[in-house]
């Protein structure tokens, strides 16, 4: 069974920046979908490059029977881990359902990392990323910030329910939002 923390929050909010920390010092693995999706979007002789490169610039969520076998690969590809970050899913009911009759009795979703920012930060983060994404941009991004209120939110709004959430305010410093992260984590696992 492979342990699970889901982490969440607006597009720029720092899930990457978080999730490499842990993942440095909590013996976690980190698993953007995000970043599996944009690798499979590279993979010579993939069949969705194209698919996946349209929701990406839309901001819109790509099937799950997609983003949770690349999720699911890559937890059996790796080694005996304390656990998985999971960042950015799941992002819409799609991803839930998909997850849930996917990965049934194979996965234990621990919590939910809510890294919650106003947006106008977030979006500000995205378009200094500099990382040359094709979705860094005012369009794509005021898409992303819609999928986000409109379909993210509500997901993180069901685990609430319960009682898997553990927020942390990330319109903070790096090093003060995952003082706070290493905290929820030891609470976790004590
Ligand atoms: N606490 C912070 N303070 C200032 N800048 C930050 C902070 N956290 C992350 N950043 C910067 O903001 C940008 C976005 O961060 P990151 O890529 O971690 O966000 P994300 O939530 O993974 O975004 P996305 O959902 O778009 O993948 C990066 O340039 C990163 O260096
Ligand atoms: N569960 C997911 C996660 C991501 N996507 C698509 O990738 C884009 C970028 O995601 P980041 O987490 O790296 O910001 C996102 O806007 C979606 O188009 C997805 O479809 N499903
Ligand atoms: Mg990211």
């Amino acid at each position: 069974m492979h342990n699970v923390v889901f982490v969440l929050g607006p597009p720029g909010s720092g899930k990457g920046t978080i999730c490499a920390k842990i993942q440095e010092n909590l013996n976690y693995v980190h698993l953007s979908a995000g970043d599996l999706l944009r690798a499979e979007r590279q993979r010579e002789g993939s069949e969705f490059g194209a698919l996946i490169e349209s929701h990406i610039r839309n901001g819109s969520i790509v099937p799950v029977e997609i983003t949770c076998s690349l999720l699911e690969n890559a937890m059996k590809a790796s080694g005996d881990v304390k656990g998985f970050l999971v960042d950015g899913f799941p992002r819409n009911e799609d991803n839930l359902q998909g997850w849930n009759k996917q990965m049934e009795g194979k996965a234990l979703v621990q919590f939910v990392l809510f890294l919650s920012c106003p947006v106008p930060i977030c979006i500000e983060r995205c378009l200094n990323r500099g990382q040359g994404r094709t979705d860094d941009n005012e369009e794509s991004l005021k898409k992303r910030v819609e999928t986000y209120n409109h379909q993210t939110f509500p997901i993180i709004e069901h685990f609430e329910k319960s009682g898997l959430v553990r927020e942390v305010k990330s319109e903070r410093s790096v090093d003060e939002v995952y003082a706070d992260v290493v905290k929820v984590f030891e609470q976790d696992n004590q």
